[in-house]
């Protein structure tokens, strides 16, 4: 039986009297991508930072993996098995890009290797693999000895892909992965999000680019002014009038 992985819970979210999430219930499951969409302004930047612990709900609550989540901090929430990529690339811009791969990976062993500085010596060389490897994966491993903030804002997104795919994470969240990137960018990421998708990873994914959308969701949910107003596979969202109305209303 399919598994949900995340449940967000009625979570209503208010700013100063704006309904910036209302009766919000979904259920991401197993496996899937689980894609977000909406006009701009339509909540979805305020439903992630929810789900990773950046703004708490005014009430309901998000559950991963049966654990209510709601409250922790999003350090705690990382750890627990959540990773993310914002729009807005966190890396460390003096650090290489191996070195920013390998930042996150060791934050994940919890710093056991620190006990033993033989086994601190071996996790090095076998963390250092992991990071080539993942930078490979992305596409960035001939430039692994460069520094990040010289990258162009593709690839930084791309840099930050492999910092929460080094963590193994449960589930990834994806804040508009494909912005900021030309179309061959966009479509190699397309890619990567795929391959990843056939280890069986979980993701949600926030993205304008319908392009990306209907291409790698399973499930999507439409959210416009705050509610969800069409949930389902991507034939049944695309068809929906109501999607259609909101779209337009929106100048999209
Ligand atoms: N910290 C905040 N304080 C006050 N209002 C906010 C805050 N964050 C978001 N809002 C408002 O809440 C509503 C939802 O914003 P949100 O950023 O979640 O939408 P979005 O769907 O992510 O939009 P976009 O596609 O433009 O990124 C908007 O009206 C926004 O102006």
């Amino acid at each position: 039986m399919e598994n949900a992985v995340l449940h967000v819970a009625d979570v209503q979210k208010n700013f100063r009297g704006l309904k910036a999430l209302s009766d919000i219930d979904l259920q991401v499951m197993e496996g899937t991508t689980h894609a977000i969409i909406g006009p701009n302004g339509a909540g979805k930047s305020t439903l992630l930072n929810v789900c990773i612990g950046r703004l708490p709900p005014d009430s309901g609550a998000v559950v991963f993996d049966g654990e209510v989540i709601t409250g922790k901090k999003p350090h705690e929430i990382n750890q627990m098995g959540i990773a993310r990529v914002f729009q807005t690339p966190e890396i460390f811009p003096d650090l290489t890009l191996l070195q920013n791969v390998m930042v996150p990976a060791f934050a994940k062993r919890d710093g056991s290797f620190r006990l033993n500085p033989l086994q601190m010596v071996s996790a090095q060389a076998v963390i250092r693999d992991e990071a080539e490897h993942w930078l490979t994966d992305v596409g960035l491993k001939e430039h692994m000895h460069r520094t990040a903030g010289s990258l162009s804002r593709g690839d930084k997104r791309r840099l930050e892909l492999a910092m929460a795919l080094v963590q193994h994470p449960r589930l990834l969240l994806l804040d508009e992965p494909t912005a900021g990137m030309s179309r061959h960018d966009t479509n190699s990421t397309i890619d990567l999000l795929k391959k990843i998708k056939e280890r069986g990873m979980t993701k949600v994914i926030i993205e304008h680019d319908m392009h990306v959308v209907f291409s790698l969701a399973d499930r999507i949910t439409v959210l416009a002014q705050g509610r969800i107003i069409a949930d389902g596979a991507p034939d049944e969202v695309r068809a929906n009038p109501k999607v259609r109305e909101a779209y337009l209303g929106g100048n999209h």
